[in-house]
C-alpha cells in the first residue's frame, strides 16, 4: 500500500536467527517485510505467536540488525543511521526493564534525565504524560504496587517522555483483563488525538485490531499475508454470511424448495456470491440456505422481499458479519484463536510490563 507521506518505508526486511541449540536449523523469523506506513496512522501488526511481529518491530526500531533488506524510519536508514532513528521514535517493548521500586513520577523523571532534558522541561513533560495517561492518583506510588493496566500506562508514559512522533508498542495489552484493555485503548487513542502521533503496535487480539486500527497487517510465518483496513479485509477476504430459513409449508416440498432455491441462487449470484448458494439444508420446520455475499445488509432485505412476493414464508433470517478470524482462516486454513490458545498466561494477569528502551540499552541489544 503506497502512500505519499510515508514515515516508514521497509523493503524486503528479513531476519534469520541461528538455531537455538546444537544442530538446530536457523529460524526465519521475518521473511520479507515490505511496507510503507503513513505518518499519523494507527497500524496493527496482527498475527499468532511466533509470526514475526516483535522481530519486525525490533528491526524497525533498530534493536535488531536485519539479515537482509532495508528500511527508513522518519527518513533515516535503520542500519546506517540508527541514532537518528532512535532520536525520533518511542518503543514500548514486551520485556520489563523498569525499576519496580521507583515511584511513578521519579521513574518518569529518570527517563527524562536519560534523554537529557533540563529540569523544567522534564517536569513539564512528566506532568503532561501523567495527565495524558491519567496517572495522577498513582504518581507517588511504587511501580510494583500498581495493577497490570496501570503499569502498562506507566510504560506508555515513559515512551512519551522523549515526545516521539512515532511510537511502537509491542503487545501493549497482552495479559490484561478486558476492562483494563479497554481502558488502555482509550488512552492510546487519546494520545493519538492529542499529539497526532503515528502508532504502530502488535497484537494477537483480533478484536483490538478490528476495532481500533486503521490498517491491519496480517502476519504469518514471517510474511505479511494481508494488508488493508479491517473492513476491507473482511469484505474482500471473508464476506458476510446470510442464513435464511424458509418454511416447508407445502405438500410438495420439492416444489417449494426448488422455487425458494432458485430465487436465493439468483440473488446470491447477482450479489457476487460464488459458492453453491442454491443448496438448502432441511431443518425441523423448513429449509435453511446459507449464502456468502458482500454487503449482506443490502442483500438481505431484497432476498426477503422476493421470497415473500413468491409466496414463501421466511421463518428466520440472520446476517453474520465476518471477523478478522474468518479472514485469517480463509488465508491460512487456521484459526488465529486456536493458534493463540494458551498464549496468555492467566497466572500473569498483570501482563508483561515493559519500558522504553534507552539508547544504551538499544546499543547493547543490537545483533
Ligand atoms: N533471539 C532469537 N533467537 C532465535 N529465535 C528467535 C529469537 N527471537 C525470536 N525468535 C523466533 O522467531 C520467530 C518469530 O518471533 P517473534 O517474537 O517475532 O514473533 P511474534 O509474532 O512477535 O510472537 P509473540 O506474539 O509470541 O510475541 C519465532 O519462531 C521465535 O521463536
Amino acid at each position: 500500500m503506497a502512500t505519499t507521506e510515508a514515515i516508514i518505508e521497509a523493503r524486503g526486511l528479513r531476519k534469520e536467527f541461528p538455531g537455538r541449540g546444537r544442530g538446530k536449523p536457523p529460524v526465519l523469523a521475518v521473511e520479507d517485510l515490505t511496507v510503507d506506513i503513513e505518518a499519523g496512522s494507527l497500524t496493527a501488526f496482527l498475527g499468532p505467536n511466533g509470526a514475526g511481529k516483535s522481530t519486525s518491530l525490533r528491526m524497525l526500531t533498530t534493536l535488531l540488525a536485519p539479515s537482509a533488506g532495508s528500511a527508513t524510519v522518519c527518513g533515516y536508514d535503520i542500519v546506517t543511521e540508527p541514532a537518528a532513528v532512535r532520536a525520533r521514535i518511542g518503543y514500548i517493548g514486551q520485556k520489563n526493564g523498569a525499576s519496580q521500586y521507583q515511584r511513578v513520577r521519579d521513574e518518569l523523571m529518570s527517563q527524562a534525565a536519560i534523554y537529557g532534558l533540563r529540569r523544567v522541561e522534564a517536569r513539564q513533560r512528566v506532568d503532561e504524560a501523567i495527565d495524558a495517561l491519567e496517572l495522577g492518583e498513582v504518581a507517588g506510588q511504587q511501580t510494583m504496587k500498581l495493577s497490570g493496566g496501570q503499569r502498562r500506562r506507566v510504560d506508555i508514559a515513559l515512551g512519551l517522555i522523549p515526545a516521539p512522533g512515532l511510537l511502537f508498542l509491542d503487545e501493549p495489552s497482552t495479559g490484561l483483563d478486558p476492562q483494563s484493555r479497554a481502558n488502555l485503548w482509550e488512552h492510546i487513542l487519546n494520545l493519538r488525538q492529542r499529539y497526532g502521533m503515528t502508532l504502530i503496535l502488535t497484537t494477537h487480539y483480533l478484536d483490538e485490531a478490528d476495532q481500533f486500527a486503521e490498517r491491519v497487517l496480517v502476519i504469518d510465518h514471517g510474511k505479511v499475508i494481508a494488508d488493508n483496513t479491517a473492513r476491507a479485509l473482511k469484505t474482500e477476504l471473508a464476506g458476510d454470511r446470510l442464513t435464511v430459513t424458509v418454511e416447508d409449508d407445502s405438500d410438495s416440498t420439492a416444489d417449494v424448495r426448488a422455487g425458494a432455491a432458485a430465487i436465493i441462487s439468483r440473488i446470491a449470484a447477482e450479489a457476487g456470491a460464488t459458492d453453491d448458494s442454491g443448496t438448502g439444508t432441511p431443518t425441523a420446520d423448513g429449509v435453511r440456505y446459507v449464502i456468502a455475499v458482500d454487503q449482506g445488509d443490502r442483500v438481505l432485505p431484497r432476498l426477503l422481499r422476493e421470497l415473500d412476493a413468491a409466496g414463501h414464508t421466511v421463518i428466520a433470517a440472520e446476517l453474520d458479519r465476518p471477523t478478522l478470524d474468518d479472514v485469517f482462516l480463509n488465508l491460512t486454513g487456521r484459526s488465529l484463536r486456536e493458534d493463540n490458545r494458551g498464549a496468555d498466561d492467566p497466572a500473569s494477569t498483570n501482563g508483561p510490563a515493559s519500558t522504553p528502551v534507552t539508547e544504551s540499552q538499544m546499543a547493547g541489544a543490537q545483533r
